[in-house]
């Protein structure tokens, strides 16, 4: 059978993106955006994916000359999708960890408008042991800050080669965070006082907010996708149709990036806020909150997970009874969102795993679910149970055992050692996980506070954990639905 690279002529566009990230969501969301502008709002430009860690795919990516199948498959507007197109926007791929001079040599490129970036929640962080000599950087904002830099002295400070920002992590004022980090790094790397200013006066980083469910790559169809496609293609993504992207930025970048003219659900807007707030708390936060309870249930998809009359249940009351009351927009918007969110999860054509939404799970109970937990706690001077049943259960998930399974565990590395350490040290006795669930609600690297501190949210942790530990995953959650 042919490769995808055999089947396919790449048209060449100036390299207009750097992109750092090779992830399945930046292919599947913004590279398909890029596609679809250039072919309909003669947008005329190309991606340069970086890969953001040592590990990664961008090899494979390379293999197949950039090209690979993006699926969109779901139900729109009451019709079912089922589409699949070849994008072809990715000019070349660099790995900085053995290509760093090709990559600061991209700086250079006048034409070079757009930075977008994918990393996870983990990624917009500041690594103060990150040097401008290292080649490469730890952290993704210092390897961006000598890219900067390096374009900064290429063009000898010219207020027209700055470029946009636009990251997609699903932080809070990812793009403000951005800046922050990167102005951070220049301080301490002693860079000239004109270089901040060319950062602040010719650059512009965007907020933004991304939503498109992208599972990945679809390995249980891939045999049938082949004979569908007649090529090979390793890097296939599948994806719903559903895509939204708000832009908080000034108006004229929208004259940059013509996504209007291609019909797509791009938004700049002046404050993205309560789009934000809706999504991660109601979307991500089921998402992320459902994980433990559903996989230790024995579910493996989101799709199962909602079918399901328990975990189902489970997920939709804590969605409406604990998340929903904690948010401020309109009631009747809410509910709307969360009712076209719950379709989008049961969507047919999809396998969502939830191990692949688990990675990284502790960061994102911290930003998706625990502002639900802290906020509904202060209206209403209760815990709200589900939610700190689905803590009590992050904590199980962490010990690494499916019904004798073990769980493929994918967090920070230091993240992974706490939880090895204090489930190795755990006797079995009460007061023992009375002191592992104190030592996690105190990790405040995460949490950012000690959650010891909420009142009575330790023991009723605990309380749930040893329930789950007792009856098993199954029992325990029934008592939610009775
Ligand atoms: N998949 C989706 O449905 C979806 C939808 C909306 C938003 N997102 C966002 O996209 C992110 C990535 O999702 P994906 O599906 O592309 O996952 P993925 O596993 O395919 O890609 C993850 C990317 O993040 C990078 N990364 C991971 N940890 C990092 C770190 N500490 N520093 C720098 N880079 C790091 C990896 O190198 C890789 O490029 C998610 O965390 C989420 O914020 C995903
Ligand atoms: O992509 P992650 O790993 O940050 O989070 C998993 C999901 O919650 C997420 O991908 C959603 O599907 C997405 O945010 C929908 O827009």
């Amino acid at each position: 059978m042919k490769k995808i690279q055999e089947t396919h002529e790449k048209k060449r566009y100036p390299e207009k993106i750097l992109q750092i990230g090779e992830g399945n969501f930046l292919r599947a969301f913004v590279d398909w955006m890029v596609f679809k502008i250039n072919h309909e709002a003669g947008f005329n430009g190309s991606v340069v994916v970086v890969q953001p860690l040592k590990e990664g795919m961008v090899e494979k990516l390379e293999e197949q000359n950039g090209l690979y199948t993006l699926y969109l498959n779901g139900i729109k507007n009451g019709e079912v999708v089922s589409e699949h197109s070849i994008i072809d926007v990715i000019s070349r791929t660099i790995n900085p960890y053995v290509q760093f001079d090709e990559y600061l040599q991209t700086a250079k490129n006048p034409e070079l408008r757009f930075v977008v970036s994918n990393t996870t929640e983990a990624g917009i962080s500041f690594d103060e042991n990150d040097k401008l000599e290292d080649r490469p950087q730890n952290s993704f904002p210092a390897k961006l800050t000598a890219f900067l830099y390096q374009r900064y002295k290429a063009f000898n400070g010219d207020q027209t080669k700055g470029l946009i920002f636009i990251p997609c992590e699903l932080i809070d004022k990812n793009g403000v965070k951005l800046k922050e980090i990167i102005l951070k790094y220049a301080k301490l790397w002693n860079l000239e006082d004109s270089f901040i200013n060319w950062i602040h006066a010719a650059n512009t980083f965007c907020n933004s907010l991304v939503d498109r469910i992208v599972p990945g790559y679809p390995k249980e169809k891939i045999e049938e996708i082949r004979k569908e496609l007649r090529y090979e293609d390793n890097m296939v993504v599948e994806a719903e149709p559903f895509h939204l992207w708000v832009i908080e930025g000034p108006q004229w970048v929208k004259d940059e990036f013509p996504a209007d003219q291609a019909g797509l659900d791009v938004l700049f807007v002046e404050d993205l806020t309560p789009y934000r707030t809706r999504k991660v708390r109601i979307l991500n936060g089921a998402h992320t909150s459902m994980v433990p309870v559903a996989y230790l249930y024995g579910k493996d998809t989101v799709r199962e997970a909602i079918e399901d009359p328990v975990v189902g249940k489970f997920v939709k009351d804590t969605i409406f009874e604990e998340i929903i009351p904690t948010l401020e927009l309109s009631k009747e918007e809410l509910v709307n969102f969360a009712g076209a969110v719950i379709d989008r999860f049961k969507n047919p054509f999809i396998k969502h795993y939830l191990m692949s939404i688990s990675l990284n799970a502790m960061s994102k109970f911290k930003t998706r679910v625990l502002p639900s937990i802290l906020q509904y706690k202060e209206s209403k001077n209760l815990l709200p149970s589900r939610l700190v049943f689905s803590l009590a259960a992050l904590i199980g998930f962490y010990r690494g055992d499916r019904a004798g399974t073990a769980i493929e565990l994918k967090d920070d590395a230091e993240i992974l050692e706490l939880y090895k350490n204090l489930w190795s040290a755990y006797d079995g006795s009460r007061l023992g996980l009375e002191k592992l669930v104190e030592q996690v609600l105190a990790y405040e690297k995460v949490w950012e506070m000690d959650l010891n501190e909420v009142d009575g949210l330790q023991k009723q942790v605990t309380d749930y954990l040893a329930l789950i530990m007792e009856k098993g995953m199954e029992e325990a959650v029934k008592d939610f639905v009775r």
